[in-house]
């Protein structure tokens, strides 16, 4: 049985929901699944723009010939050639065997690495500004290297000034009936799965977006639909001033992540007491993560958001604990900047996680340490509670 979801007059979301998969790319968990958009306009040509991931074909397949009535697909957009939305080409050749396939040359160059199926005489190459008439709707391409993909490209439609966004836009979640984000509540079911997609899969390429929504600025856009997520229509300002911070690096919100490592609760409770403090004075609206607890994705949204973080951590094989020493690699690895941190480390024998922090944290562009890094030995001792305070008031000032 069909389900589909009108967006226009002629433009229908032909997608789907997945709420089985665990894990996005087999590694951010989704507890409250995904959707896989798909979108099909009917004028006089008609134009299916991506495909969706092979979980839901039969239900995808469905909802094509359900919207086509008995017409021929004729085109086939392909913005995006990861395997998420690609699953369906080589069945959409078969049963459209005159469907050109709409992409640039690395769109065809990707498509025959993952695929063996030949469809070369299918190929429709376009570069940069083209134009494709559809009847009514005219469909122009623009290219967004990186965001996040090297093939990656948006279709503009002109009529109704409509932006198919491939991923960006998008976020963690599946639909619940409601294709408009206005029709959601967006931020509280939304929002933090959003941020959550955006710094751990598109955040390494903020300087990307940043020139795409600069190619963007002078069109006039009325809705956005992503691959991923709701479709945007109203408080279009909304979305795109948080791709703007996102991908600019700039904190959200003053405040402050606390992130642990902790075998026998030392450093732990040397972190409480500093998030203790800190609200004392007035901060508000903390957040404290196990590294061993919470999974990074998570970990890495809120530090996406918020000025401040205090990471703590011990030594561990005469290196960092490796929970810590993941999460940094994988902050440094998605280019994350433009944040104040102070240090906490913590030994029995030998101290190797304090300089190790050090290190990795001054390897990030614009991160700014706070105070001289807080050691224990073990665990913290009365006569130390100088030195915390003292960092506790530095790290105070910086964030008021
Ligand atoms: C497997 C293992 C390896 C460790 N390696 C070191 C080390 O190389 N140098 C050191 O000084 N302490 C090392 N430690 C000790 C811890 O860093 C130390 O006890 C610390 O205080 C634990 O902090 P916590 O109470 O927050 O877990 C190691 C502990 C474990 C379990």
């Amino acid at each position: 049985m069909n389900c589909i979801q009108k967006i226009s007059q002629d433009i229908y979301w032909v997608g789907g929901n997945d709420r089985r998969l665990e894990r996005f790319e087999n590694m951010f968990p989704i507890p409250n699944g995904v959707c896989y958009n798909s979108y099909l306009i009917v004028d006089e040509k008609t134009a299916l723009i991506d495909t969706v991931d092979v979980s839901i074909s039969a239900l995808f397949f469905d909802n094509i010939t359900h919207v086509l009535n008995g017409r021929n697909l004729d085109y086939l957009i392909i913005n995006h050639m990861e395997p998420d939305h690609c699953g369906n080409i080589e069945e959409i050749v078969k049963r459209y065997p005159s469907v050109r396939i709409v992409g640039n040359k690395k769109t065809f160059q990707f498509l025959e690495q993952f695929y063996d199926y030949d469809c070369k005489n299918n190929y429709l190459e376009i570069n940069e500004g083209d134009k494709l008439s559809l009847g009514e709707h005219q469909l122009k391409f623009y290219y967004a290297p990186m965001v996040h993909w090297p093939e990656v490209m948006f279709t503009y439609e002109e009529k109704e000034k409509i932006l198919f966004s491939a991923d960006a836009f998008g976020t963690f979640g599946a639909l619940s009936g409601n294709i408009f984000s206005d029709e959601t509540d967006f931020n509280t079911v939304f929002l933090e799965e959003a941020r959550r997609y955006y710094a751990n899969i598109v955040g390494k390429y903020g300087g990307q977006v940043q020139s795409v929504l600069k190619k963007l600025s002078p069109f006039e856009i009325k809705m956005i639909c992503p691959l991923h997520g709701p479709v945007w229509r109203k408080n279009l300002p909304f979305i795109l001033e948080k791709y703007d911070y996102w991908s600019k690096y700039k904190p959200e919100k003053n405040g402050v992540v606390l992130v642990y490592a902790s075998m026998y609760g030392n450093t732990e409770n040397v972190m409480n007491v500093i998030a203790s403090k800190l609200a004392f004075k007035g901060i508000t609206d903390m957040r404290i993560y196990d590294v061993s607890k919470t999974h990074p994705s998570y970990i890495i949204s809120d530090l996406w958001k918020y000025s401040h973080f205090i990471v703590g951590s011990p030594t561990y094989n005469m290196g960092l604990y490796y929970g810590m020493e993941s999460l940094l690699r994988e902050l440094e690895a998605l280019q994350f900047q433009n944040r104040k941190v102070s240090i906490v480390g913590n030994y029995t024998w030998s101290c190797k996680s304090t300089a190790i922090m050090q290190e990795m944290l001054s390897k990030m562009k614009n991160i700014e340490i706070i105070g001289k890094p807080f050691e224990l030995k073990s665990t913290m001792k009365r006569e130390q509670e100088e030195a915390l305070e003292n960092l506790v008031d530095e790290f105070y000032q910086s964030i008021i």
